[in-house]
């Protein structure tokens, strides 16, 4: 893309979102499709079925997240539009082109179609910020004010002009992955692969990185595709979302459907920390089903002021049975009335966790079972 024409994408009004993905959704307008997708691996303990008779299309200019529990197959099945892994079964179109017979060149070429960033940034160490954007121009033989100029707009455009000279160690993690997304475009793509981009960033600079995704996907018609195990990234700019369970999905649409309502086990165990706001180290370990008897059941207790009275804590721990461990809460008092929210988690009680669902709603407006945690 020259100068000119990349300046004229970026002050182009965005696409509407709507003429792409609600008014043209056939099948056969789907920039990547998968068709009865598989995969096995060879484990050192037999074969591992990642994927199974996977059918999933993503259309032109969509964000398009895919979650699931840690195993559940969501790297494989992105790795299987570049090619990076091979299907055991089924196929993979883009653009209605079956890519599985592609030989070596043709690989090479649809990989240029496909930038691709990682959480850990895979940047050259002993390279600055300018060659490390260069590289993959220079692999491919781009002539020398060609790859200038190119570098120079991509740098611009992920906020990094001023660094073209600076080594990674100097820079911090989201200018990295600035890097990154600009390697990444080095080529045109016409599609962007994030596999967990923002997960080894903090909160603020993930904000960051997650505008400027957002502004190429816009200005430049980008299609994203991207793993996460952060459901407020997915909130913040996907448009659909497919969950995935031991390799098969198991719910997928809209972004605001499916959080607003999700229906799979699986949907509402790893999207319940937004409506609760557990923490991420236990949302990671937050389970559907008790694992093991020490498993301990996690109640979100809410207060919606309908009480004058603030809870008794004693009260309702002893009537709860077990241990009783206070994960996170916070009760406050407008005008009068008690507001907020606990989460507990019970270990060892006489009572099941939909006993104790209702034994809490004694003290509590609102009460639900999260899931388990060992
Ligand atoms: N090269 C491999 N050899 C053997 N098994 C593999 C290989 N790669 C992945 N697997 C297995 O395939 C399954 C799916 O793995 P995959 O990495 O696709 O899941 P994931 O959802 O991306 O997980 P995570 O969130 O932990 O990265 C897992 O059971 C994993 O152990």
């Amino acid at each position: 893309m020259s100068a000119a024409t990349l300046q004229r994408k970026l002050s182009e009004p965005a696409p509407q979102r709507a003429e792409q993905t609600e008014l043209h959704p056939e099948l056969n307008r789907a920039q990547v499709r998968f068709i009865g997708l598989g995969k096995t691996y060879q484990g050192q303990q037999g074969p591992v079925q990642a994927l199974h008779g996977i059918d999933l299309s993503i259309q032109r200019g969509e964000v398009f997240g895919i979650i699931g529990r840690s195993g559940a197959g969501k790297s494989s099945l992105i790795r299987t539009i570049n090619r990076l892994e091979q299907p055991s079964s089924g196929r993979v179109l883009i653009d209605q082109v079956d890519i599985g017979d592609f030989d070596e060149d043709r690989l090479v070429a649809l990989r240029r179609r496909i930038g691709m960033i990682f959480q850990h940034f895979n940047l050259m160490s002993a390279k600055t910020v300018w060659h490390n954007v260069e590289l993959p121009l220079k692999v491919a033989g781009v002539p020398k004010a060609e790859r200038q100029r190119k570098v120079r707009e991509l740098l611009e455009l992920v906020g990094l002009k001023d660094k073209h000279q600076a080594y990674p160690a100097q820079l911090s993690g989201g200018q990295k992955q600035r890097v990154g997304i600009a390697r990444a475009l080095v080529h045109d793509p016409e599609i962007l692969l994030c596999d967990e981009a923002t997960s080894a960033l903090d909160p603020e600079t993930t904000q960051s990185i997650l505008g400027l995704l957002k502004e190429i996907n816009q200005r430049l018609g980008l299609t994203i595709i991207l793993i996460t195990h952060e459901m407020a990234v997915i909130r913040e700019i996907c448009d659909r979302v497919v969950v995935l369970e031991h390799g098969r999905i198991v719910e997928q649409g809209p972004v605001w459907e499916v959080f607003g309502n999700p229906q799979h086990e699986v949907s509402k165990t790893l999207l319940a920390p937004l409506q609760h706001g557990l923490p991420p180290e236990l949302q990671n370990r937050l389970r559907s089903h008790p694992e093991s008897s020490a498993a301990a059941v996690v109640l979100s207790l809410r207060f919606t002021g309908s009480s004058h009275d603030e809870p008794d804590l004693a009260a309702l721990f002893s009537a709860l049975g077990g241990r009783v461990r206070l994960l996170q809460g916070g009760v406050e008092r407008i005008q009068g009335h008690a507001l907020g929210q606990l989460l507990l988690a019970v270990q060892g009680s006489p009572l099941d966790a939909e006993a104790l669902r209702q034994r809490a709603g004694q003290w509590a407006q609102q009460v639900e079972v999260l899931g388990y945690v060992v």
